[in-house]
């Protein structure tokens, strides 16, 4: 990797050296991601266009706004984020593998979420409207990111807000899959049409190179917009009160730096159509551009994953396969994911039961909208949609499915840490902002045999159901042929105890038995443990039964403790006006950052299996210690 320290350096290099550098950087990003895992298609297809965005513009000052910020790492490189730094890519103390404000100046917006970027560039336009600078501001939007909802709130709002915009669209075909809905058409098409593009493009290049530059310009947009009807249909984004130039070729340079320069200097809101080849550089990458959008690590000569095979099967294809399972058997069932089909598991039900899978691209706002508006018909959907990304769906959850009690089942994948991914993928706040809607049912398996019983629980739900479970392997237990359905709001008593019970949720039911074994060991306390299943409703009755019994109720979540499970149980108690002490063992207070792998992440959060200990037995030394009042 040459001695790239930041924007000036690309910039004075002679343009005979771009091609070199460009190869350098895939070579550096392909390295690291083989061993670290990461987004390497999607950053692969843009090392042109950010050695481009970098010559022409000048960050920190100019400011940059890509969309999700996984194909951030080229911008990381060029902005002075290289050696061991980078090569720390997504693990503890590397680099982020999104843009993020607080880890440099060059990244003005941070993300994670699709479809943020136009919005965002925006307001940081019209921000600087309003104090009267000059700087540049460029959205770079993936096509998918045009399938969300809220990019095209921005595209509506841009004419209205500033007259001075770069939108790059950086059409690459994909999204995780295959970019899908009518705009991934309608992209095809625009990009497909040399005719349009040639003659607009000779046109527009022809007036402004006319004396008067700019103004020959104006002259032209002014007859193309009288006469364009005439000679051409306008693209999607003139409709939208937008210059359109394009398509152009993403791998070449001078074609880019042409272009963008032209696009810098338009005194009106441009997008730039670049075609780019997700995955440029890596012949494995360009075979399977969606196992290559996020990739695990990876052998670059043959792509092969190098994690190894077996080991418990990931949450994600047993849930799959349940559904399949389920929906061969009642055509009623569907499932819907927002444009992740593989990571939500949801390929097995597209290969299965085509007729009864809906990827409706990035956009779970609709999703939600969707699945309801099916439900009212008889259909039973399951939306299969991450617990970070059904943030997004959060009005259509209260305000159309549970205000309506449509029977929806929602189950929320990556519950719990996105290691590598950090705070914008983390799933940690789903039962906080579940709890608070009336009706819905909010469960978490122990094990993946539960998981397909609480999948078929929520299909016979007359109201919506929503299963959290973790990212990765499930416990490797037996699945059982036929699931069982659970009854509602009932807990699961693994071990009893005289002097303290463990409620603990999910994955935490396994940490919860082996912190009772080591708590019997050393310190000779007898210890219960329950598998409490729901989060709502609770199964009260079992909790105050115990409750009246032990002194300390400990609750074990792999989610934040604000309004999570255990301030459940702190609610159910302080209702019945039991006194037992009760310790909320869960995330804290705060933002959980990105970082090599669950263990070290709770271990720098207080989480580690030695700390609850520490916590638990000091919690029971204090109450321990409190003599016991005399019943009054
Ligand atoms: C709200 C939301 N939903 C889903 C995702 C998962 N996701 C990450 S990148 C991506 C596809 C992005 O496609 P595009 O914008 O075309 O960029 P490319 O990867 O092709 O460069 C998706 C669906 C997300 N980050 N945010
Ligand atoms: C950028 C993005 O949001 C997705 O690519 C996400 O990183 C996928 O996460 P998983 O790898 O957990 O499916
Ligand atoms: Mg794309």
């Amino acid at each position: 990797m040459p001695t790239i320290k930041g924007p000036d350096d690309v910039k004075a290099l002679p343009a005979a050296a771009l091609p070199l550098l460009a190869q350098e950087i895939r070579d550096e990003i392909i390295e690291v991601t083989s061993v670290n895992g990461g987004h390497v298609g999607p950053n692969l297809g843009v090392v042109e266009l950010c050695l481009g965005l970098h010559r022409v513009f000048s960050t920190p000052t100019d400011q940059f706004v890509f969309d999700v910020a996984h194909q951030g790492y080229v911008h990381k490189l060029l902005t002075g984020r290289t050696g061991e730094f980078f090569r720390g890519l997504r693990k503890t103390g590397g680099a982020s593998g999104f843009l993020n404000r607080e880890e440099s100046e060059h990244d003005s917006f941070g993300a994670g979420h699709a479809g943020t970027a136009l919005s965002a560039a925006l307001g940081m336009a019209t921000a600087r409207d309003l104090r009267g600078t000059d700087e540049h501001v460029v959205a770079v939007c993936g096509d998918a990111a045009f399938t969300c909802g809220v990019t095209l709130e921005a595209l509506n709002n841009v004419v209205e807000s500033t007259k001075r915009l770069v939108v790059i669209l950086n059409d690459n075909e994909w999204s995780i899959a295959k970019n899908v809905g009518a705009i991934s058409h309608y992209l095809n098409r625009l990009s497909t049409n040399p005719t349009y593009n040639k003659i607009h493009h000779d046109l527009e290049r022809f007036f402004t190179s006319l004396p008067g530059g700019n103004d020959m310009h104006r002259v032209y947009m002014k007859w193309k917009r009288e006469t364009k009807d005439f000679f051409m249909e306008s693209s999607l984004f003139e409709k939208f009160g937008l210059r359109y130039l394009g398509p152009v070729d993403g791998h070449d340079m001078d074609e880019l730096v042409k272009n963008l320069e032209f696009a810098r200097d338009s005194d009106t809101p441009i997008l730039l159509h670049v075609v780019t080849k997700k995955g440029k550089g890596l012949a494995a990458a360009i075979r399977s551009p969606e196992k290559f959008h996020g990739a695990s690590p990876y052998d670059p000569k043959t792509g092969e994953s190098r994690g190894g095979k077996g080991g418990a099967p990931n949450y994600q294809d047993v849930f799959g396969q349940a559904l399949t399972r389920f929906a061969k058997a009642d055509k009623k069932i569907v499932g819907i994911t927002g444009a992740m089909p593989a990571g939500t598991g949801l390929t097995h039900l597209a290969e299965g039961c085509p007729g009864q899978f809906f990827d409706v691209g990035i956009a779970e706002e609709h999703a939600v909208l969707f699945a309801a508006g099916l439900a009212t018909k008889g259909i039973r959907p399951v939306c299969a949609i991450y617990s970070t990304f059904l943030q997004r769906g959060y009005d259509q959850i209260i305000h159309d499915v549970a205000l309506q009690n449509l029977p929806v089942t929602f189950c929320m994948d990556r519950a719990g840490l996105s290691a590598n991914d950090g705070p914008t993928h983390h799933g940690l706040f789903d039962i906080s902002y579940l709890r608070c809607v009336p009706g819905v049912t909010v469960m978490q398996p122990k094990d993946e045999d539960e998981l397909v019983d609480m999948l078929h629980t929520s299909l016979q739900l007359d109201g919506p159901g929503f299963i959290r479970y973790p990212r990765g392997a499930g416990e490797g237990v037996t699945i059982k042929d036929e699931p069982v359905a659970l009854q509602v709001g009932k807990a699961e008593v693994l071990r009893d105890g005289t002097n303290l019970i463990i409620w603990a949720l999910g994955p935490m039911v396994v940490e919860a038995q082996k912190l009772a074994d080591r708590i019997a060991a050393e310190e000779g306390l007898s210890v219960g443990v329950v598998n409490a299943r729901f989060a709502k409703p609770l199964d009260a009755e079992l909790l105050l039964e115990q409750a009246g019994k032990v002194p300390l109720i400990v609750t074990m979540e792999d989610h934040v403790v604000t309004g999570g499970f255990g301030s459940a149980v702190l609610e159910t108690l302080q209702d019945a006006d039991l006194r037992t002490s009760v310790e909320r063992i869960g995330w804290p207070d705060n933002f959980v950052e990105h970082g090599s792998d669950v263990a070290t992440l709770r271990a720098a959060h207080g989480l580690s299996p030695d700390a609850i200990h520490q916590r638990v037995m000091s919690r029971w030394r204090r109450i321990a210690s409190i003599p016991v009042e005399a019943d009054a």
